[in-house]
């Protein structure tokens, strides 16, 4: 599935300050390159903490970038399945971040615990605006990954591992809470031109080690399972690169 992509690229920062200045820089970079070049960005966000951190550095950095944020697109490669109000809610996390100070206005969220009936109906909807908005082939997906190797909502030995045939699913008795969330599955995941991990601290450095390992597999470790179209980066500091 992946064997044809281009091999992780590694980029290692001191410190997760560091990491998210530098990841937030290549960002705008990417967005405005884009722009110039006549094409309308798709983006993929993530929740998490380093994920944050970037945020905050997009809003700080935003306005000598040259980005016109009206027409950039942003998704979200998971959710959790929580009220729209929720501080747990990563939409809520980046439009306090970063969404609302730039004035973006297409941020394509997936719909909350308390405006559809479930989280099935949640990722229906989701796949739809994926499908219906061209969000299935992201210029940049950024990612986190977690102690245990899941990546969006993909953890590892769930049954969601194994959806195919559509762009999102919901998933259930997630070991990390909340139980119930929305993940993008690897088919929409793996249409990423450029994918981006975005790991800080000692507790990654096991997940990271093996997601980048010659042998181990998506079950154990569901990072493995996501490569970019023409570039994958593992963005790190230097306690979640200490064991490469
Ligand atoms: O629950 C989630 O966690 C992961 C990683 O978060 P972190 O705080 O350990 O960096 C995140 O990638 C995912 O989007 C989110 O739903």
């Amino acid at each position: 599935m992946i064997a044809d992509r281009p091999p992780p690229l590694i980029e290692v920062q001191p410190d997760a300050e560091t990491l998210a200045t530098a990841v937030a820089g290549e960002l705008l970079n990417r967005i405005a390159d884009a722009q110039a070049a006549g094409n309308v960005p798709h983006i993929g966000l993530t929740g998490g903490t380093i994920a944050d951190a970037v945020h905050r550095e997009v809003a700080r950095m935003a306005a000598d970038s040259g980005v016109d944020w009206g027409t950039v697109h942003f998704w979200f490669g998971d959710e959790r399945f929580v009220a729209a109000d929720s501080p747990d809610r990563n939409a809520l996390q980046a439009r306090a971040a970063f969404l609302d100070a730039v004035a973006a206005t297409r941020v394509h969220e997936v719909p909350a615990a308390d405006q559809v009936a479930d989280a099935e109906a949640a990722a229906a909807a989701y796949a739809d605006d994926v499908r219906t908005e061209g969000g299935g082939a992201f210029d940049v997906l950024m990612l986190g990954i977690g102690p245990d190797g899941h990546v969006a909502s993909l953890f590892p030995g769930h049954p969601a591992l194994e959806v195919a045939d559509t762009v999102a699913a919901a998933v259930h008795d997630s070991p990390k809470p909340p139980p119930d969330r929305v993940t993008l599955t690897f088919e929409a995941l793996e249409r990423s031109h450029a994918v981006w991990f975005l790991a800080s601290g000692d507790a990654k450095a096991g997940a990271v080690a093996r997601a980048l390992a010659d042998d181990g597999t998506v079950a154990q470790t569901p990072a493995r399972g996501v490569r970019g179209l023409v570039e994958t980066t593992f963005f790190l500091d230097h306690a979640a690169a200490s064991r490469l």
